[in-house]
């Protein structure tokens, strides 16, 4: 069946959504303004999912995409988009979701978009078939892969790794089978963490130390699936990035903010919103993002769930004699106490997407003058931001970040002030 439909707006996951006879329509790859026929799909909730078939006339916001794989590659969903109106429309998402959660008229800035080729941490997934190795991302819904020659987005160095990956994995990987590579860019050349399920022999082992060399990469580590601890095989040089001039050593797959632009939007902003805080406690601190920042010009405790991230971030303070502590803790079961959280003047939080609830609830109570929050959900960042507010909490500016090109993800960050 097809339809001929007028785009509204651009919906959460991306899509161009359209009216009509009381239904909603969601098209990928559409513009508002966009009015074309389209070939209904299948049903979503109490719509339809529909493809474009013909364009009659394009919305006035709509360019031609920069990738040749856009349509096809499942990473980007909004390369047809001016750069100006995607900013517009993740900042618009932040205040929706504000809205939702009951708070109005924020004052939400511009928003803050990473160059391209800018990003520095990509998961590429690679898998043998009959004919050789694939290495790329996945088709766009899709568990099949494509093989990626271009990508806008990822740094350079990271997209020169595909090709010598797919000369090497042909002798690694098992007939029909997937591995995950796990790419970032570090200073003394790109991190690679590989999860495939086999067992590596001392020729696998050669092999690959035989490529760390080839590449100047820094290090290759493995695992058999992601519930394990990698195994580092070929180290050359420690895998560093430096946080704020100090230079501290990543464990093999660490979470790492996926630009370096992005991670100093957010760094700045925070240390401008704390900058009068002596004692600041940095929460889901990870390997520091905003502790090295913060501890220029505080003491900054760090609390992190992940034990092998602490212990990075603890040494690499203690080698640049900073003032920071650090304390490994689950803060979705034992977060940060009220009178625990009274002994600092400034505090962040950046929890991954599910939020930090229990965490919140804490914070809402306590007297800690100045909180920053940082997230990558805009449902469960307005959820959290609600909490503080309803604790005393009067929110200040939000900033927008979008580190994740052509996607329709963003992260942002907040201050919360109390008298
Ligand atoms: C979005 S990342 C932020 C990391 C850091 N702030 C940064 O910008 O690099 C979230 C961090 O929360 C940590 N995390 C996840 N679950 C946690 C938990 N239950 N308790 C404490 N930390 C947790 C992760 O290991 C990760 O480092």
């Amino acid at each position: 069946m097809t339809v001929e439909l007028a785009i509204d707006h651009i919906g959460s996951a991306g899509d161009g959504v359209a009216e009509k006879d009381g239904k909603s329509y969601y098209v990928p790859f559409t513009a508002p303004g966009d009015w074309l026929r389209a070939s209904v799909l299948e049903e979503r909730g109490n719509g339809s999912v529909a493809a474009i078939d013909e364009i009659f006339t394009p919305g006035p916001d709509r360019i031609d995409p920069t990738c040749r794989h856009f349509g096809t590659c499942g990473g980007c969903s909004l390369q047809h988009l001016t750069p100006a109106f995607t900013a517009d429309w993740k900042r618009q998402r932040i205040i929706d979701c504000l809205s939702m959660a009951g708070i109005d008229g924020a004052n939400v800035l511009e928003t803050l978009t990473s160059p391209l080729g800018s990003r520095r941490r990509v998961e590429f997934i690679a898998a043998k078939r009959k004919k050789g190795v694939m290495v790329g991302f996945h088709l766009r819904r899709s568990h099949q892969i494509f093989d990626v020659g271009d990508c806008p987005v990822i740094d350079a160095t990271l997209l020169a790794l595909v090709k010598p990956l797919r000369a090497l994995l042909p002798s690694l990987l098992k007939r029909n089978s997937e591995a995950k590579i796990m790419a970032t860019v570090s200073e003394n050349g790109p991190d690679l963490l590989i999860t495939a399920k086999k067992e590596l022999d001392l020729e696998t082992r050669e092999a690959l130390a035989a490529f760390t060399e080839e590449q100047q990469l820094a290090r290759i580590a493995w695992q058999q699936s992601a519930k394990e601890i990698p195994e580092a095989i070929a180290a050359r040089l420690p895998a560093v990035v430096r946080l704020n001039d100090v230079p501290v050593t990543l464990p093999p797959g660490s979470f790492l903010q996926a630009s370096k632009a992005g991670e100093t939007s957010l760094a700045e902003f925070a240390k401008s919103a704390l900058g009068d805080a002596k004692t600041i406690t940095d929460l889901f601190a990870g390997v520091g993002s905003f502790t090295f920042p913060l501890a220029a010009g505080a003491r900054v405790h760090a609390v992190e769930g992940d034990t092998e991230l602490v212990a990075g971030l603890q040494a690499a303070a203690n080698r640049a004699i900073l003032p920071v502590t650090s304390e490994t803790r689950d803060l979705y079961h034992r977060p940060l106490l009220t009178d625990e959280l009274n002994a600092y003047d400034g505090l962040v939080f950046d929890p991954p997407r599910a939020g930090a609830k229990a965490q919140a609830e804490e914070i809402a109570k306590c007297d800690i003058p100045v909180v920053v929050a940082i997230s990558c959900n805009p449902v469960t960042f307005a959820r959290d931001v609600r909490t503080l507010i309803d604790g005393g909490y009067q929110l200040g500016d939000v900033l927008p970040v979008d580190q994740f090109l052509f996607s329709p993800h963003v992260e942002m960050a907040a201050v919360l002030k109390r008298d």
